[in-house]
């Protein structure tokens, strides 16, 4: 009954990150992972690229598909407006009950709503359960099997508008490839890749930024 590694990762922060600094947060689980446990954070080479877009669109309403250990979730809080909030969903139980710590030691959790369960199911429950009429930012991160039939689900339930920006992680690794073709297919998207590397390695991975047209 050892530790799980977002239990280590969790406790690094604790240790070493200064309570309230978001920057001292994803500082903290950048060096964790590049120097004693990789773990499946977007990192800090996709991670600026993510931040420009976020600062790009500003949005009051974000939604984050794969919370894991809540690194992506402060890296988006902490560049939202004042009044924003961000709602990231996650399945894994143990995976919420680490990023809750993490969200909560970077002092951003009046921002952040985080939900457990499967994207599936919460998705079309956004509007009644969190009065969201539509979403200005989406970063998708969870399982490359899903962000094909979320992206259809946001659509079909009305959750995106003319302007809605989708951001999706691992296109090149793991690899979405149902997705790509959709997005850059679709006349309803306006798509861009951002070329990078798989989170803390050298191996190509980069984001896809697509635009919704309404
Ligand atoms: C788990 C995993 C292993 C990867 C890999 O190629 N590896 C070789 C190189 N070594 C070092 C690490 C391991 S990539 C990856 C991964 C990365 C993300 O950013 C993900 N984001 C969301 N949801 C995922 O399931 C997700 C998986
Ligand atoms: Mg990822």
């Amino acid at each position: 009954t050892g530790s799980t590694r977002p239990q280590r990762l969790l406790r690094a922060v604790q240790k070493k990150a200064t309570q309230g600094d978001p920057q001292s947060v994803i500082a903290t689980i950048d060096d964790f992972c590049r120097h004693s446990e990789w773990a499946m954070n977007v990192g800090d080479e996709k991670g600026l690229i993510l931040d420009s877009i976020v600062s790009e669109v500003n949005p009051s309403t974000a939604l984050e598909l794969g919370t894991y250990c809540g690194y992506s979730t402060v890296r988006i809080a902490r560049l939202l407006p004042p009044g924003g909030r961000c709602i990231t969903l996650e399945f894994n139980p143990a995976y919420a009950a680490v990023a809750r710590q993490v969200i909560a030691w970077a002092g951003i959790q009046d921002k952040v709503q985080l939900v457990e369960g499967p994207s599936g199911d919460l998705i079309p429950q956004m509007k009644e359960l969190f009065g969201v009429q539509t979403f200005d930012f989406v970063f998708l991160d969870h399982w490359k099997d899903r962000y094909l039939p979320d992206a259809k689900l946001l659509e079909e339930c009305g959750l995106l508008r003319e302007g809605t920006v989708l951001l999706a992680d691992n296109v090149i690794c793991p690899g979405t490839p149902e997705y790509l073709q959709y997005v850059r297919n679709s006349p309803r998207y306006e798509s861009r890749y951002f070329k990078s590397h798989l989170e803390y390695t050298k191996v190509e991975d980069g984001l896809e930024k697509s635009v919704f047209l309404g």
